[in-house]
């Protein structure tokens, strides 16, 4: 890291700014006042008669909660060449950090969350992107899966470093779809064979929070602020993260990226979707009264353990962008080969086969940490390990089921309950118990909730349907069957 040490400023005290963190540079006219970005600064008298050329840094000020903020100081000097000496080397080190982006594709979603995406990039991103010289390309999204087809068949990567989306969960997996699709047609890859290595996607994702759960901000960043991702993007910070692949008799479902939910998180999606007028609260309403029906599904669930890697889902440890334990995510390329080249079917060693009935069955491919659960569905999970955390959640009373839920919100254990495992995994496999008729995945796709017609076990009882779907990070699948593999380091994520 280099490091910057300017020893006069209007107040006659030092100030240490990494050139890594500074976000901008520009002389000031001292001489008739400062105005700059439209706001006037006062200089004290004293020191602009005694300096008088001055220039002023912004830089990355690290506020309270991992909340990034931009500050300014300004440096006066005596004679104007060394002002101007100062404002160009800095310059040259700024043009020589090669991680930065300079020009972006942003795409923005005006319905995610509580409707803001526009104004929250026009007040709050947009000013601290042209402070820093990043041209922007800026396409308000007209209906779903606009960014995601642009990105896959009409953008033009090569005039961007990176891409931008503004909004929620649904909008980053929007562009991780339309990005990992068009780099595997680009070479040649088959997504639909779940066994093909996947190529990792050039391009970095950034992500402007602006949605309903901002998981995957919360869980990269440590919290969901815009001007904090908006300058973590600007400086060029960047995560690896792992994605799933979602398959469904050998053929491709989609990504995911932090939650892959069946049962309990399946269902409260599914009603929540029926509520988006309520914003973000229709999670609330949904978790509740989801949490009320008490549905469970019986099914198989295999899957292949992680046994090589270093930690379990039970560690103590949290894994989050910008900390030390960082380290811990990145395998060596050898070791990611071979996971890529793991086949998926149970009879191979190593497989294991749980059959049970389940409340919910959740797969974490990073801690989906978010505001309303700050530690997440599975603390310990690691954002680029090339593994997911299965939850397995089985069937128990309402009042033990309540305490499992809360403990996601307190210091608690949530996984220290009888009824609850975890595992580490590379690769899994749900079965339902009752297999899908491809009438009813017809009428499931078209959007109609589907409850069996005959509840076999209970056949006195209207009680649990026979399938549930996936919320696979946000999104329904109406697949019930599925297979899962988790792939190391096929996206980068700016915070960048
Ligand atoms: C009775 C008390 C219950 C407290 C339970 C707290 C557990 C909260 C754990 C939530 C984990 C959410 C993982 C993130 C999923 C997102 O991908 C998805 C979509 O988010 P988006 O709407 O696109 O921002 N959101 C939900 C709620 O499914
Ligand atoms: N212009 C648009 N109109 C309607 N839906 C859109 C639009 N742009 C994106 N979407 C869709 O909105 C859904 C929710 O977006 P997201 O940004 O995740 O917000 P939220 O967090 O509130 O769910 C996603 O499925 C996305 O595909
Ligand atoms: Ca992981």
């Amino acid at each position: 890291m280099s490091w910057l040490t300017f020893f006069i400023t209007s107040h006659g005290t030092s100030h240490g700014v990494s050139v890594s963190e500074i976000l901008a540079v520009r002389e000031l006219d001292v001489d008739c006042g400062t105005k700059d970005d439209g706001r006037w600064q006062k200089m004290p008298q004293k020191s602009t008669e005694a300096y008088p050329y001055a220039f002023t840094v912004s830089y990355v000020e690290r506020a309270w909660q991992h909340r990034w903020r931009c500050s300014d100081v300004t440096f006066h000097c005596l004679e104007g060449a060394l002002c101007q000496q100062w404002v160009q080397t800095i310059r040259e080190q700024l043009t020589a950090l090669t991680s930065r982006p300079k020009h972006l594709l942003v795409y923005i979603n005006p319905y995610g969350g509580k409707q803001q995406g526009e104004r929250i990039y026009e007040q709050k991103v947009a000013p601290l992107f042209t402070l820093a010289s990043i041209s922007t390309h800026v396409i308000v999204t007209e209906h779903a899966n606009h960014a995601r087809d642009h990105l896959r068949t009409e953008a033009e990567l090569k005039k961007y470093d990176g891409v931008v989306c503004v909004g929620g969960d649904g909008m980053f997996s929007e562009m991780v779809h339309g990005l990992v699709s068009r780099t595997q047609r680009d070479n040649g890859v088959d997504q639909n064979s779940p066994e093909e290595k996947l190529v990792p996607c050039t391009l970095r994702i950034g992500i402007i929070p602006a949605g309903s759960t901002d998981c995957i901000c919360y869980a990269t960043v440590g919290i969901n602020d815009p001007v904090t991702s908006a300058l973590h993007i600007i400086v060029g910070d960047a995560q690896p993260m792992d994605v799933c692949s979602v398959h469904h008799n050998n053929t491709f479902l989609r990504y995911s990226v932090s939650l892959l939910g069946y049962g309990f998180y399946g269902d409260m999606l599914a009603d929540s979707e029926r509520k988006r007028w309520m914003g973000p609260a229709r999670y609330d309403f949904s978790g509740f009264k989801t949490f009320l029906t008490h549905h469970y599904y019986e099914g198989t669930v295999s899957f292949l353990p992680a046994t090589d890697i270093l930690g379990t889902p039970r560690d103590k440890t949290r894994c989050r962008a910008g900390y030390v334990l960082l380290y811990k995510c990145n395998l060596s390329n050898n070791i990611h080969n071979q996971l890529c080249s793991l086949v998926l079917y149970p009879h191979v060693w190593g497989w294991r086969v749980i059959r049970g009935k389940f409340l919910a069955i959740n797969a974490a491919s990073m801690s989906c940490a978010c505001p309303r659960s700050p530690k997440g569905l599975s603390p310990a999970a690691h954002l680029a390990d090339g593994t997911t955390d299965l939850i397995l959640v089985r069937k128990c009373s309402r009042f033990n089921f309540l305490r499992h839920l809360l403990r996601h919100t307190s210091k608690y254990d949530q996984f220290d309950m009888t009824f609850v495992e975890v595992h580490r995994v590379r690769r899994f496999r749900f079965t339902p118990r009752y297999c899908q008729s491809d009438s009813e995945l017809d009428l499931r796709e078209n959007g109609k909730r589907l409850f069996s017609q005959i509840c076999r076990d209970h056949p006195a009882c209207s009680c649990s349907p026979a399938y549930s779907s996936w919320n696979c990070d946000g999104e329904i699948l109406p697949h019930a069957a599925i297979e899962v593999g988790c792939f190391y380091n096929l996206i980068g994520v700016h915070l960048w």
